[in-house]
């Protein structure tokens, strides 16, 4: 069975396709730095392998590219796209939604009803959900939200201190995302740590960041709340705030609500601290030369990752791995560096060598450290293949 999965980040778009029989991996493409005047391309078919830089200017763009690529007579794997059985999303934001689905229009209404919560992601997976559907109306297009493995975390930590009424009415609660990629994690430093049931902490940055708490290969807790603006600063997005800042902005600004949001929402995050970038390449390069606000906004994101890493350690009564992945987790040697420093008092001591030499999967925790600290690569999208085909195959649900 051949899985296409697509997955539309705040910053990229990736594409794996699988074969289900044994998850290997037929082809894989990325697009790096979306929307920007130059955008990276990769794509890898079998042996045939091509990299550059050209403008893609929205998902929409990348999603036909894709396409393109598959189905190219030259060096495409598939003669139509309707070869494969599934096109699987990881998708975000489900509000009243959470777990796999088939796409319908019950489905894109409960995702718009969120536009507003998760505009970096949701407008664009709906988009590309009714391209698609459009031109292949009779595959079956799924759904598997992020929100989804955050489902077990504990009502005391679940909960916002808001009024009974809109927590219960409105479904008010931190719902947590990047379900896939720490769902990956958790299975891979299971494997790696040869336990189940370790406390790990997964620290997914990239443009979009969060960190979750695993116990037994379950979260515990997780960083972003209501909506994948909270938490962490994001590449462009806010990251934890104080809505009570909101009628001062207003009254100073004269914007209207909307259009405070759409400013917290596009240029806050890295992006507003450094008044420069929200990418973490563009952060590092200033900061070097000398940029103050660049280096603050680096200091921020990671006396912010600091701060919440704490918070589990404590929550979990101790931590035996903390594991980087995402763009900045797998590539950012000095933010995992700075994120672990001076943490010997709790059994966590860096190994700077290997930590500077790490490429793909690989470990930079020193001799006698009592926590191991790992970097995996993420790969959600073999978590989101896997549960198209839990999808497809259950008997109860045939979509
Ligand atoms: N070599 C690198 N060093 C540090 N950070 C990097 C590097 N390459 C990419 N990044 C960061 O990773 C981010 C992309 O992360 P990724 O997880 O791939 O994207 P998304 O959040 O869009 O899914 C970029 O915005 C950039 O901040
Ligand atoms: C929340 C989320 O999925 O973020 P991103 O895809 O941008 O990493
Ligand atoms: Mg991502």
């Amino acid at each position: 069975m051949l899985v296409l999965v697509a997955n539309l980040g705040s910053t990229s778009f990736k594409y794996r396709l699988f074969d289900m029989s044994d998850e290997r991996c037929l082809a894989r493409g990325a697009v790096d730095r979306i929307g920007d005047p130059m955008s990276h391309c990769e794509v890898e078919i079998g042996d045939w392998k091509d990299e550059r830089s050209m403008p893609v200017a929205d998902h929409g763009v990348a999603v036909a590219a894709c396409l393109e690529q598959l189905t190219n007579p030259e060096h495409g794997v598939l003669k139509d796209a309707s070869e494969v059985a599934a096109i699987g999303f990881k998708a975000v934001h489900g509000g009243r939604l959470s777990g796999v689905f088939v796409v319908d229009d019950n489905v894109l209404d409960a995702m718009g009803e969120m536009n507003a919560a998760a505009p970096a992601h949701n407008p664009p997976y709906i988009a590309a959900m009714k391209l698609l559907r459009e031109r292949f109306p009779d595959l079956p297009l799924i759904a598997a939200f992020e929100t989804d493995f955050h489902q077990t975390v504990p009502a005391p930590r679940r909960e916002y201190a808001i009024p009974r009424e809109w927590a219960d009415g409105f479904h008010i609660r931190r719902y947590g995302f990047h379900g896939a990629s720490h769902r990956f994690i958790a299975g891979r430093a299971a494997e790696v740590l040869g336990c189940n049931d370790a406390r790990v902490i997964s620290c997914h940055l990239g443009g979009s960041s969060s960190l979750t708490a695993i116990v037994g290969g379950k979260s515990v807790m997780t960083t972003m709340g209501m909506t994948p603006q909270t938490g962490l600063p994001q590449n462009n997005r806010v990251g934890d705030f104080d809505p009570f800042a909101l009628p001062l902005i207003i009254e100073k600004t004269g914007l209207t609500l909307d259009e405070v949001l759409r400013k917290l929402a596009s240029e806050g995050g890295l992006l507003g601290l450094s008044d420069r970038s929200g990418d973490m390449r563009d952060l590092e390069e200033a900061a070097a030369a000398g940029d103050e606000k660049s280096q603050l906004a680096l200091d921020a994101f990671v006396e912010e990752v600091r701060r919440h890493m704490g918070g589990m350690i404590v929550a979990m009564g101790g931590v035996d791995a903390i594991v980087f992945t995402g763009g900045i987790g797998e590539k950012g040697k000095d933010v995992r560096k700075n994120v672990c420093a001076n943490l010997e008092e709790l059994g966590i001591v860096v190994d700077v060598d290997a930590n500077d030499a790490i490429k793909g999967e690989g470990s930079f925790h020193a001799t006698g450290s009592r926590t191991q600290l790992l970097v995996i690569p993420t790969n959600e999208e073999v978590i989101v293949a896997r549960q198209c085909v839990e999808r497809l195959q259950d008997p109860r649900n045939p979509g």
